[in-house]
């Protein structure tokens, strides 16, 4: 049977991230894919030009008519906007016993805007890192979470350590917002680490690649891969997705989800 992914997240209106990244990386990963929304952004490549939290009650319908009928063989949580949604989520992840859980720590748009409410990582820390098989922050949220400055490898790599001991099974430390020619993201599973390197691609539209990394190790994981298989199979999608860009958008533009089809490696 066709392995079945969830994701949990806001909507990008410009279709480059969140909820619209998640479904289209599922769909070129031949898995099936469903989602529930937790916050609308009128966005585009620009900017996110306004945010609107959906009530929770409607947050847990969508999840209950989920687990009711359709079993997720892996998930992920994107933008959970609230410590709220962060709880309640958390909760229904507990309680129907959904493994395989991705949680990407979204907090800041590439523009700037706020995506989570800054009283709402406790919760991610004490809620959701527990219940998670591999988180993936970018250096700026691992920053936060951690409450350590990481600019050097080393200080990475204790990040990972004190992330991981927060519960979270695996942890991969992104390095977008690193410096220099060679970018790497880092995985650490409580017992070794291993760094995924490529080469930086030098563009503006990077808009949402996050979302798909993440989405693309739910997956694989969904798949029946390791957490080291599914991070580095992810970690091919998205940078053929970075490096075939679209060019769409007068801003930070989208990434492209089919250009893995002119690979020649098979995922
Ligand atoms: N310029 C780039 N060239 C190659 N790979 C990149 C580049 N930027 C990001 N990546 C890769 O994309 C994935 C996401 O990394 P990044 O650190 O940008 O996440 P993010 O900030 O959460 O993304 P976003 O907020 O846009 O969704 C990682 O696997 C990273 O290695
Ligand atoms: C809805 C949404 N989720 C996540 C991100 C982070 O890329 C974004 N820009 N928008």
């Amino acid at each position: 049977m066709i392995p079945k992914v969830l994701t949990i997240a806001g909507s990008d209106s410009g279709g480059g991230a969140g909820i619209q990244a998640d479904i289209k990386t599922f769909q070129e990963l031949d898995v099936y894919g469903m989602s529930a929304i937790t916050a609308l952004t009128a966005q585009n490549t620009l900017g996110v030009q306004s945010v609107y939290s959906i009530p929770i009650d409607m947050i847990l319908e969508q999840l209950a008519s989920i687990h009711e009928d359709l079993r997720p063989d892996a998930l992920k949580t994107g933008m959970l906007f609230s410590s709220f949604i962060i709880e309640a989520v958390s909760d229904k992840i507990k309680e129907y016993g959904w493994g395989n859980l991705v949680v990407d720590p979204v907090m800041i748009a590439k523009g700037g805007a706020m995506l989570l409410q800054e009283d709402a990582i406790k919760a991610i820390r004490e809620k959701l890192l527990p219940l998670a098989k591999v988180t993936t922050p970018n250096i700026p949220e691992a920053e936060v979470l951690t409450e350590m400055t990481l600019d050097t490898m080393e200080r990475r790599r204790k990040a990972a350590k004190i992330l991981q001991s927060l519960g979270s099974e695996s942890v991969v430390i992104k390095g977008g917002h690193g410096e220099g020619d060679t970018l790497i993201d880092l995985l650490y599973d409580g017992v070794s680490f291993i760094e995924f390197k490529s080469d930086r691609i030098h563009t503006r539209h990077t808009h949402g690649t996050g979302c798909t990394f993440a989405a693309a190790i739910a997956s694989f994981l969904a798949k029946g891969q390791s957490v080291d298989i599914a991070v580095k199979n992810a970690k091919q999608f998205i940078q053929k997705a970075i490096e075939n860009e679209l060019g769409i958008g007068g801003g930070h533009g989208p990434t492209n989800h089919w250009a893995h089809r002119k690979a020649s490696v098979s995922l």
